[in-house]
């Protein structure tokens, strides 16, 4: 889905803070809250469904993003919503949960007709949404937290003692583990999700929206997170999940409901379904899942990592040589991601030394190390990668102040222009026209532009990290097609993923990190699943690392 907007209650949005999107506009706590559960939300509605939504219509200019658009969530289910980037789901979404007003169309929540003028709205009405990026302080405890403007009070004071223990009990009831006194911040990511969880199931939502939750867990986490899902919706409540993954609505959900180009083009019951029908209902065609690249011929070393100390890795070493993608498997946290910030040049190498096409730019600036020939698609694409407010067109044109694009160090504007529509077209970005902003478009729309962007340096090296993080299906084929053929030019690429068959598809040697260090190397035939997720839980052979 897209990032969000500023939450229309509180012009909140997720990196001022938590926004208050539980919390009705003026101020005072939604319905649930309390040291009361309100799970049993009258039984006896069991058949009026959780959510109807009739008849959406969204138009933004030059898209119609949700076109007549029906969907009937029922009580107790576990509701996939999936569809290409651009599909319109996080459109849908937002209308359901108030912070869009759609042009058309009912809204039902219990069979009540709902015009929610803001999440807040919603959240009284016993909807919850856990957001992509997190709402949540990082200096304030668990209980704080989940507590956070709906605190219970004892003579008109916040009882912390009270507090705590809301937060002990919810946690108990519903398997979602968390110590109420650790401090967020301290957290990782599938911890800080149970929080957010609490925090609605603390207000009282009977119908809990997910939007990609699983895109930044483990799969044990992510395991961990359908079997709350599923407590959840035993208990009577509801889940809406939206979602790119074809596994976990096949293993999940109940029923799917697909959209494609702002309508609904398919309404299935997983039972009934495969993953293949459900992935050409969301493309229009038939998609080859889960393909294995043959590999590459490799040449000269292009990259080499000697030693490389810097915080949170220990001692790398490996090389990546032209015409080879070289993968690094591992759980997050495990070193990734500053190895790749370190060779990046966004963080000082401690110790070692790297070399890139035989020269040595251990030390150097990330503006040298791009002049070397180092192309980057960081994980975090909204932080780092692109300037949200800036064009489509301009986004394409970044860094490429130095190359054929520019003019004695100038961009001319036509020149812009028609870098964008190639790249545009090429990797299928959906944009309304190359001057829109870039906050215009979807999540992973937004991916597609920024790999189009890295790509078309043509650099010796490309370093890139989840390159398909909430991406779609068709859209992930054609991104590995472009890496694929990127490297069969003669380019090296070092790829970090959380997805194991993205690495098992494209990586013709295969890394795993633990604890900071490369632990374990594998040639592509040997890089089978079981064999990777033993490595990656620290239980690799150690001469494996041989030939890194
Ligand atoms: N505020 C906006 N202004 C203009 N266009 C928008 C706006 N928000 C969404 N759109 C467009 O509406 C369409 C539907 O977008 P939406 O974010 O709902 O898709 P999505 O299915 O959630 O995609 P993704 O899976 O990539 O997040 C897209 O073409 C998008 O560019």
């Amino acid at each position: 889905m897209t990032p969000q907007p500023p939450d229309p209650a509180t012009g909140d949005t997720a990196a001022d803070g938590p926004a208050t999107d539980d919390t009705a506009a003026d101020g005072t706590p939604a319905e649930g809250t309390g040291t009361h559960d309100t799970t049993a939300h009258n039984p006896t509605a069991h058949d009026t469904p959780a959510v109807e939504l009739l008849g959406i219509t969204k138009e933004f200019p030059g898209t119609l993003a949700n076109d007549r658009v029906d969907l009937t969530v029922r009580r107790g289910e576990i509701h996939a919503l999936m569809g290409e980037n651009g599909a319109g789901k996080s459109t849908l979404m937002s209308v359901l949960y108030g912070m869009l007003r759609p042009d058309a169309g009912t809204v039902r929540v219990e069979g009540r007709e709902a015009g929610f003028a803001s999440p807040g709205d919603a959240m009284a009405a016993g909807l919850g949404m856990v957001h992509q990026s997190f709402k949540l302080f990082d200096s304030l405890t668990v209980a704080e937290n989940v507590v956070y403007r709906a605190e219970p009070r004892r003579f008109g004071f916040v009882d912390r003692a009270a507090a705590r223990r809301r937060v002990a009990e919810l946690a108990e009831a519903h398997g979602l583990h968390v110590d109420p006194d650790a401090r967020v911040g301290d957290l990782p990511v599938g911890v800080r999700q149970r929080v957010e969880i609490l925090k609605l199931l603390h207000r009282g939502a009977r119908t809990l929206i997910l939007d990609e939750p699983t895109a930044v867990l483990t799969p044990a986490e992510a395991d961990a997170l359908f079997a709350v899902l599923r407590s959840l919706t035993d208990e009577g409540r509801t889940v809406i999940l939206v979602t790119h993954k074809l596994r976990e609505v096949m293993e999940g959900s109940d029923n799917v409901t697909v959209l494609r180009d702002g309508r609904v083009v398919a309404r299935l019951r997983t039972a009934d379904t495969s993953p293949d029908e459900i992935a050409a209902a969301m493309t229009g065609r038939a998609v080859e899942l889960d393909r294995i690249h043959p590999p590459g011929t490799p040449g000269d070393d292009v990259l080499t990592v000697d030693g490389l100390s810097t915080d949170g890795v220990h001692d790398a070493q490996l090389t990546v040589r032209a015409g080879e993608i070289v993968g690094i498997a591992g759980v997050a946290g495990n070193g990734q991601s500053e190895l790749i910030e370190a060779l990046a040049g966004l963080r000082p190498v401690t110790a070692g030394q790297v070399g890139l096409s035989g020269r040595d730019i251990t030390h150097a600036s990330a503006a040298r190390r791009r002049l070397a020939g180092l192309a980057y698609v960081p994980e975090d694409r909204h932080a780092v990668g692109t300037a949200p407010a800036a064009s489509v067109a301009d986004n394409l044109a970044m860094g490429h102040h130095r190359t054929s694009l520019s003019r004695k160090g100038v961009l001319p504007p036509k020149a812009v222009r028609e870098h964008a529509r190639g790249l545009v077209e090429r990797f299928g970005v959906k944009a309304s026209s190359p001057q829109v902003a870039a906050s215009a478009l979807s999540g992973g729309n937004l991916q597609k532009l920024l790999i189009g962007r890295e790509l078309a340096h043509d650099a010796p090296l490309l370093l890139v990290e989840q390159p398909t993080r909430g991406v779609d299906i068709g859209a992930v084929q054609n991104i590995h097609d472009q890496l694929i053929a990127y490297r069969d030019a003669g380019h090296a690429v070092l790829l970090v993923s959380a997805e194991l068959s993205e690495i098992r598809g494209l990586a013709d040697r295969v890394l795993v990190m633990y604890e900071g260090r490369i632990v374990a190397s594998y040639p592509k035939d040997e890089a089978d699943e079981r064999t990777l997720g033993l490595a990656m839980a620290g239980a690799a052979p150690t001469h494996s690392v041989e030939g890194a």
